[in-house]
């Protein structure tokens, strides 16, 4: 007799995407003493994996990522979708709440191709495809060039192999889900910051699905989801979307968290930075941020930020 799951858990269909969804069904399983056929996980084909070869602000942004799991989940098909919060649109449907924020992982961004940035060549060339990747990168290295670099964690270390460029960034956090935790060099929030989110996984389900909701939420947890939740209410409050170089990076100690964030112009050539501490749970402390950035900042950063 086979018996029916007792959820399903829809998700992306790359590697990455399938190893984080295995984290959220181990950790399910673990926390409620289910085996791993309680949960089943169902992969949906994204439009952004289909598309590979345009940088994602291009052809639509982060929409791309969430369209068919959120229709998925908007039938009943799936219980639930696993999400890389980073990719996850600032602004979601009512009918969907993110019920749980997994534990974490490190937030850094890696270099690949170099021992730092100061150590590439002149006039090396870099593949990326973020804005905040590329702007952040000419701030230090006005001599080098943006290529673009898109696919998956696989496909953009090939292209590096391959010569299509000198160095690439990928995110610390996704390298050590594929086991790849050692390619390339971490870069330190001193000099280098990572995206909204990054390193974050997210759990969303139907916010009238209760039973769900109940099962789901044992998996929340707290300081990541003050953590990530801050830095999504920075990037509201800023009006950024995907063509925004916006770097933040929140960290939770002893109830208070502390926020560092830059702006930059997309060419890199202007750059507006500022930091805060605010007890965990304050609503309003990211607007403040967002707002003091957005007022020392020069018009070619604000031109690609519409603010709230
Ligand atoms: N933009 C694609 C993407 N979305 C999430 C991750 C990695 C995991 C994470 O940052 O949470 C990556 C790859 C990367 O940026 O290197």
């Amino acid at each position: 007799m086979t018996k029916q799951p007792l959820l399903k858990l829809g998700t992306r269909r790359s590697p990455l995407a399938l190893a984080q969804a295995e984290e959220a069904r181990a950790r399910l399983c673990a926390a409620h003493g289910w085996d791993s056929n309680a949960v089943e996980l169902v992969p949906v084909e994204a439009s952004g994996d289909k598309i590979q070869d345009r940088p994602l602000a291009e052809i639509g942004g982060k929409a791309l990522w969430t369209k068919e799991l959120d229709i998925w989940l908007g039938n009943g098909e799936i219980d639930a979708s696993v999400h890389s919060l980073k990719d996850v649109e600032t602004i979601r449907p009512d009918a969907f709440t993110l019920i749980a924020i997994l534990p974490r992982a490190d937030k850094r961004d890696r270099l690949i191709g170099a021992a730092s940035l100061a150590d590439l060549p002149k006039g090396a060339v870099i593949g990326t495809s973020a804005p905040r990747r590329a702007a952040q990168a000419l701030h230090q290295r006005p001599d080098c060039k943006v290529v673009t670099f898109r696919g998956n964690v696989a496909t953009r270390l090939a292209k590096l192999e391959a010569g299509e460029a000198d160095a690439t960034f990928l995110a610390a956090a996704g390298l050590l889900r594929l086991g790849q935790k050692n390619v390339g060099v971490a870069l330190e929030p001193e000099d280098w910051l990572p995206a909204p989110a990054q390193g974050a996984i997210a759990v969303e389900c139907r916010a009238d699905d209760v039973r769900t909701r109940e099962l789901l939420s044992v998996l929340n947890h707290a300081p990541s989801h003050a953590e990530v939740m801050a830095e999504r209410a920075l990037l509201l409050a800023l009006g950024g979307n995907c063509h925004s170089p916006i770097a933040v990076r929140c960290d939770f100690a002893d109830g208070e968290l502390s926020m560092r964030a830059a702006l930059f112009s997309p060419a890199g050539q202007e750059r507006v930075e500022g930091e805060a501490r605010f007890a965990a749970g304050d609503p309003d402390a990211p607007a403040r941020l967002a707002a003091d950035l957005l007022q020392r900042a020069s018009s070619g950063i604000t031109s690609v930020f519409s603010g709230s």
